[in-house]
């Protein structure tokens, strides 16, 4: 607003009387420039890091680059977003639990005769699942969207919606949650929480003590990871030898670090999963060419009357796919900006920045969903910005409002594909404080979209229901029925 306000792509704003100015910049090439080449003069944030210090004090997210310690616990979690984990430990945990979802939204197009129902809470939950299963062991009956969906399952009828009224939502029972999920959902709710929960800790102590047994047994079967904690423990079993001493598991690093995936990996994939289906109820037209870019990506699963397997989505490249899913990242709004403060005192487009400045690098806004503020002559911009002029495409300010995954489509000889690079994009922070989890966030986003729209068919909805405060959808059942029923060929 100020930025605009004043025409000027930098502005310093008083968030309140008792801290310093805030400057804020509303600019993609300077910021990029800042997250990627400019890392010895801006770092993480106090007032971020500060968000995650009550809840997980010894996570490395506030930690800065320049603490010894930061290493050494990106070190410890590192494995979790390699290839081959990703592949063959968080894809089948993350389709285990999108597809009890689509379970669920069976049952409740099943209930629901034609109304729509709210897809937001289920989706945050099967998330939850997701993720949970991929960061530590999730038994069956951990398993928050199973039990929805054997709930529902059970359920003959609902009278929740009036009869006459085929646009009122209908509002479903809801069974009642685990005690340690439960606990990952208030405290994931809370941010602000001080001070630890005593459920989660049990949780955690439990699982580590499990696995701790599993890896001191002589059986090799028993050494394989199933889960991010397991190959925490085998990197610190790995050091302790190395290093003769015993095994340290319940340490505060450990949980913290464990715990910290999972709040960073939760809350943000589904909201943007989320977002993900408002748009695509909203783009009809998007909607239909993703369906059909599946139906033509996946032909043995059409074949064989069956969704894509886990694997078949992880080895699939649709660029149409791609491109809506980077498009759904950048339009979701998940991440608004990103945080930096100057470690030593250093210029940004001519203006003097204070060591100790906080600086917010917007993510959306102009030069990003709006057309950008002024134009920033060339000496104006740090020398490392100008040398790195044209790295990446821009967006077109006649339809950067839109959504239109094409913009990440580029076409050569006839055959298209996806770009990444075409188009800003700071959803995810970048360089090395960039999110860590960017990639198992891609995963799971590629695996809802397929599953569900594979499933389902996500409808307009009535007007009332449009706002963008809610997100309700109208799922319909006619794509799973249709595929099983073998009426596509
Ligand atoms: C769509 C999903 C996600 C979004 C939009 C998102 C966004 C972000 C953003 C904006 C940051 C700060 C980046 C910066 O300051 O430059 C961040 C940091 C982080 N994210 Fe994510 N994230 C997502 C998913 C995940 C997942 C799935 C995980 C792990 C399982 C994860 C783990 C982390 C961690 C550990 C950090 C801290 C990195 C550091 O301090 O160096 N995130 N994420």
């Amino acid at each position: 607003m100020q930025a605009k306000k004043l025409n000027s792509p930098i502005v310093q704003v008083f968030v309140n009387p008792l801290t310093k100015t805030w400057v804020i910049l509303t600019e993609f090439r300077e910021s990029q420039d800042i997250m990627l080449r400019r890392t010895k003069e801006f770092d993480r944030s106090e007032e971020f890091g500060n968000i995650f210090k009550s809840l997980i004090p010894d996570h490395h997210i506030s930690m800065r680059m320049t603490n010894p310690q930061f290493k050494a616990h990106r070190r410890l979690i590192q494995d979790s977003m390699t290839p081959a984990f990703l592949n063959e430990v968080s894809a089948p945990r993350i389709y285990e639990a999108f597809t009890s979802l689509v379970g669920v939204w069976t049952e409740k197009a099943r209930l629901a005769n034609g109304h729509p129902f709210s897809a937001s809470d289920d989706c945050f939950k099967a998330a939850l699942d997701a993720i949970w299963a991929v960061i530590f062991p999730l038994g069956p009956k951990d398993s928050v969207t199973n039990a929805q969906r054997q709930l529902l399952a059970d359920t003959t009828s609902i009278n929740s919606a009036s009869s006459t009224n085929i646009d009122e939502p209908v509002v479903f029972p809801e069974t009642p949650i685990p005690d340690a999920p439960k606990s990952v959902l208030t405290l994931t709710e809370s941010l602000e929480h001080m001070g630890t929960s005593s459920q989660r800790e049990a949780m955690i102590a439990t699982a580590l003590e499990k696995a701790k047994g599993r890896f001191s047994s002589d059986r090799k079967e028993e050494h394989v990871a199933r889960c991010a904690m397991d190959d925490i423990l085998r990197r610190e079993l790995a050091a302790a030898k190395r290093e003769n001493r015993e095994p340290a598991y319940n340490t505060r690093t450990i949980f913290d670090e464990l715990f910290g995936l999972l709040i960073a990996g939760h809350d943000t994939t589904s909201t943007t999963a989320t977002w993900g289906f408002k748009l695509l109820s909203d783009h009809q037209e998007v909607q239909k060419k993703l369906r059909e870019a599946l139906r033509s990506g996946f032909p043995a699963a059409i074949t064989e009357c069956r969704q894509p397997t886990a694997e078949e989505i992880c080895n699939t490249q649709i660029p149409y796919l791609d491109a809506t899913q980077e498009e759904i990242i950048q339009k979701s709004m998940t991440s608004g900006g990103l945080a930096r403060t100057a470690m030593v005192d250093t210029v940004l487009l001519g203006h003097h920045i204070p060591k100790g400045t906080s600086v917010l690098l917007m993510g959306n806004g102009p030069d990003f969903i709006e057309p950008p503020i002024g134009k920033i002559p060339e000496d104006r911009r740090s020398k490392s910005c100008q040398e790195a002029k044209g790295r990446i495409g821009s967006w077109d300010p006649a339809d950067s409002n839109l959504f239109k995954p094409e913009r990440w489509i580029t076409k050569e000889d006839g055959k298209e594909s996806f770009d990444p690079t075409s188009d800003p994009l700071l959803t995810f922070g970048l360089g090395p404080r960039g999110c860590f989890g960017r990639r198992m966030a891609h995963l799971e986003l590629k695996i809802v979209l397929v599953l569900l729209l594979w499933n389902f068919e996500l409808q307009s909805l009535p007007g009332t229901l449009m706002l963008f405060a809610t997100f309700e959808f109208i799922i319909e059942w006619s794509w799973s029925l249709s595929w099983k029923f073998g009426i596509f060929d």
